[in-house]
């Protein structure tokens, strides 16, 4: 499979359609209730990961104040002088910390519109990492004009996580498995949280000019915040794109490829691009859930056993995210996989 569609389904412009499309699941019942409401919950959020790879999740328990705090760290970051959010670029021996925008000019369809931040898991441990756990266990980087941005996003990146390994028994469930089934493949998870900046684009831009190129997210989830602005668009069945716009207290959550491997292919990682038109500049701060470094992530005998064969080769987790962890020129979400 291709991480870049280069279908002409990409030249059209994502239509408005009404919000159902991509629903709105209140996760309330699963986190509080019993286990008819786990159960209904999983459903809804299975139904719609078969069907677009997308929901929006509400009721998440997130408290709002940390999700405003590291969007206003974020804005403070990304409008430091350029001198100062250079000081904290990532390199390809560690990368972590700010990746700029590289110049594109004339804008095309792989251009790369948007600087971000990374920020991985600390496992601290003894003594000099040695060989890709460089790579993987590097300490972030930390803006030293920006004293709350560490906390920030180090108390949002915990919630995140929580959330997750929620998310996950919600996902084993959906799919008729027990609860538990993923939980020991997250141990010492390579998770990664993006802060992410985009400018406008600009108003005579060709059509096929995005932000970030279609792509698919290489980890098992995703949850995405986003601002206001909007511009993320989901590509449906029938090849059309349609936008998700953002809805205030809800997450906007995705299957990556590694749920669809596990899956065998029963839960969708759909294409997705972002296409800022709104003439101000958008902030969004995904969070990518990865397993373990030396994890397996293949698809499930459970489900082979059932479909006859394996539909993904699948991969070795630290193998398959190396390729992501090292490209500053090209954007990772372009790579092929
Ligand atoms: O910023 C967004 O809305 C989506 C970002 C995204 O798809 C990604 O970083 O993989
Ligand atoms: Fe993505």
């Amino acid at each position: 499979m291709s991480r870049s569609s280069k279908s002409d389904e990409d030249l059209v412009i994502a239509k408005a359609v009404p919000i159902e499309e991509i629903p709105v699941i209140d996760f309330t019942p699963f986190r509080e209730g019993g286990m008819v409401g786990r159960l209904k919950v999983a459903t809804a959020i299975a139904d719609a990961c078969r069907e677009i790879g997308f929901f929006y999740l509400s009721g998440h328990g997130v408290p709002e104040e940390k999700l405003k705090k590291v969007f206003e760290q974020s804005a403070e970051f990304f409008h430091q002088p350029l001198a100062t959010r250079a000081e904290v670029a990532a390199t390809p021996e560690r990368y972590r910390g700010w990746i700029p925008m590289p110049h594109s000019e004339p804008m095309s369809r792989s251009s790369r519109l948007f600087e971000q931040y990374r920020i991985q898991a600390e496992f601290g441990g003894d003594g000099p990492l040695q060989g890709d756990d460089r790579l993987f266990y590097a300490p972030n980087r930390w803006p030293a004009q920006l004293p709350e941005f560490q906390a920030a996003c180090s108390e949002y990146y915990d919630a995140m996580l929580a959330l997750s390994r929620d998310l996950l028994r919600a996902f084993a469930l959906g799919l008729g498995l027990p609860e538990e089934r993923f939980d020991g493949y997250f141990d010492k998870p390579l998770c990664q949280l993006s802060l992410l900046y985009y400018i406008p684009l600009p108003d005579d831009v060709e059509v096929e000019v995005s932000n970030t190129v279609s792509h698919t997210d290489e980890g098992p989830l995703t949850i995405l915040a986003q601002d206001n602005i909007g511009g993320l668009e989901v590509k449906r069945r029938d090849g059309s794109w349609i936008s998700a716009p953002p809805i205030p207290g809800a997450y906007t959550i995705n299957v990556g490829d590694m749920m669809m491997w596990w899956s065998n292919g029963r839960y969708l990682s759909n294409y997705h691009r972002v296409r800022n038109k709104s003439k101000r500049e958008r902030f969004s701060i995904p969070f990518f859930l990865n397993p373990d470094k030396q994890a397996e992530v293949r698809p499930l005998p459970e489900f082979v056993a059932i479909d006859g064969k394996a539909n993904y080769e699948g991969a070795v987790v630290g193998d398959h995210l190396k390729r992501f962890y090292t490209t500053l020129e090209k954007d990772p979400r372009e790579l092929d996989r």
